[in-house]
């Protein structure tokens, strides 16, 4: 079970909106509140698109939750990325504008916004530190999806310090594992390589692809830790974040502080699932940021740190993929 979530206003349980519940990430903080026993509330793309402000502005009013999870966003790996930009910027600016603006005007008292580690600069120092933000040029595979997010920090930030809310922002690193999404061209590069050397074992293919040149380095972090570590940074109280973080300064950054380069990935999931042709690189498809390790040292002094190890967690991901056929994306 593991660290219990305390969200109280006054004694009483707050009642608490997890948008994106569907998702990976959502999923999973939704699975820790209701075995919690948890007040949440939740509604469906289909139900409540969030790009629409008045749609927004009815449910806020209408629910009034105390606490707000935002893990709806326009997600997708380097391909989506790239080949989407104009979705990405869009849909995330108006999720969180809507979600956040809303939130204020109904009440809400926190809310939790989930960036990205792709906000830092495509060269940062590594590993990278929270005040590494707007020191450099970003990364072009995915910056519009940056810029997003940024500005998701800074919606929170200037609510915070001009209506004096308490609105949250954690970055996470990339995240995988039960509800992933594993499109074989729009995900992210470890539901993607599991997806296609699982495929190539069953087919006993003699060779797999991987995208680019295989040298960069990922940190991948299990969504259960994410979880985990967004309701550790929900919960805490307002004097220990605000002593950890800096009004203009205030997200935190969630990882394991371990990488891992996509070639020695690939032989990693090639071994779980079972795959023993050869691995080929194609440097004609992007690597993106060479490098984007976080420095966890700000959260882990607030006292969380990652517990899931990337084989054990890989295992569990490829497990999950085999028994949900049915209910996985892509
Ligand atoms: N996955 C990763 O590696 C990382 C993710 N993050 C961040 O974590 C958060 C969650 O990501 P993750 O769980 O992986 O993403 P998913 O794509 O798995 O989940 C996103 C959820 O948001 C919903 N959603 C998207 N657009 C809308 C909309 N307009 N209105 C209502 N709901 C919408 C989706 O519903 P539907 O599918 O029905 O459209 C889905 O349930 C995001 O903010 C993401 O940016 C940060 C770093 C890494
Ligand atoms: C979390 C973060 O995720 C995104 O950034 P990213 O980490 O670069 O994305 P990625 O996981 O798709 O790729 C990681 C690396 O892996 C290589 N790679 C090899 N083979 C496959 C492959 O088959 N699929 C994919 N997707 N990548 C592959 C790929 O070439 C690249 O070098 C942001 O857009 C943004 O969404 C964001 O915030």
């Amino acid at each position: 079970m593991g660290w219990l979530c305390q969200l109280r206003w006054k004694g009483e349980p707050m009642k608490t909106y997890v948008a994106g519940h569907r998702g990976m990430v959502g999923g999973a903080i939704l699975r820790r509140l209701q075995d919690q026993g948890a007040a949440v509330i939740t509604r469906t793309h289909a139900e409540l698109d969030l790009t629409n402000q008045a749609a927004v502005r009815s449910f806020m009013q209408e629910e009034e939750p105390d606490a707000v999870i935002l893990a709806a966003a326009k997600v997708g790996g380097i391909h989506a990325n790239n080949t989407y930009p104009a979705e990405f910027i869009y849909e995330n600016l108006m999720i969180e504008a809507n979600v956040i603006h809303q939130a204020f005007a109904a009440g809400v008292r926190r809310l939790l916004f989930l960036g990205s580690s792709c906000i830092y600069p495509r060269m940062a120092p590594q590993p990278m530190v929270e005040e590494a933000l707007l020191t450099g040029v970003l990364e072009p595979t995915n910056e519009p999806y940056a810029i997003a997010k940024i500005a998701g920090i800074k919606l929170c930030e200037s609510y915070n310090r001009q209506y004096g809310v308490d609105y949250r922002s954690v970055m996470p690193t990339n995240l995988y594992g039960p509800g992933d999404n594993f499109h074989p061209e729009n995900s992210h590069v470890l539901p993607a390589l599991i997806r296609r050397f699982h495929e190539a074992a069953q087919s006993g293919a003699g060779e797999v692809t991987i995208w680019g040149t295989g040298t960069p380095r990922r940190e991948f972090l299990h969504v259960d830790d994410m979880a985990e570590a967004a309701l550790f940074v929900l919960d805490l109280d307002r004097e220990i974040y605000a002593a950890n973080t800096e009004p203009m300064r205030s997200h935190i950054n969630v990882g394991t502080g371990e990488d891992i380069s996509i070639l020695e990935l690939a032989h990693l999931v090639a071994e779980i699932t079972g795959y023993g042709g050869k691995i080929v690189t194609d440097p004609h498809k992007p690597d993106g940021t060479p490098r984007k390790l976080m420095d966890v040292s700000r959260l882990e002094t607030m006292g969380w740190r990652a517990k899931i190890g990337l084989r054990e967690g890989i295992r569990d991901s490829y497990r999950w993929f085999l028994e949900n056929t049915s209910v996985r994306r892509g």
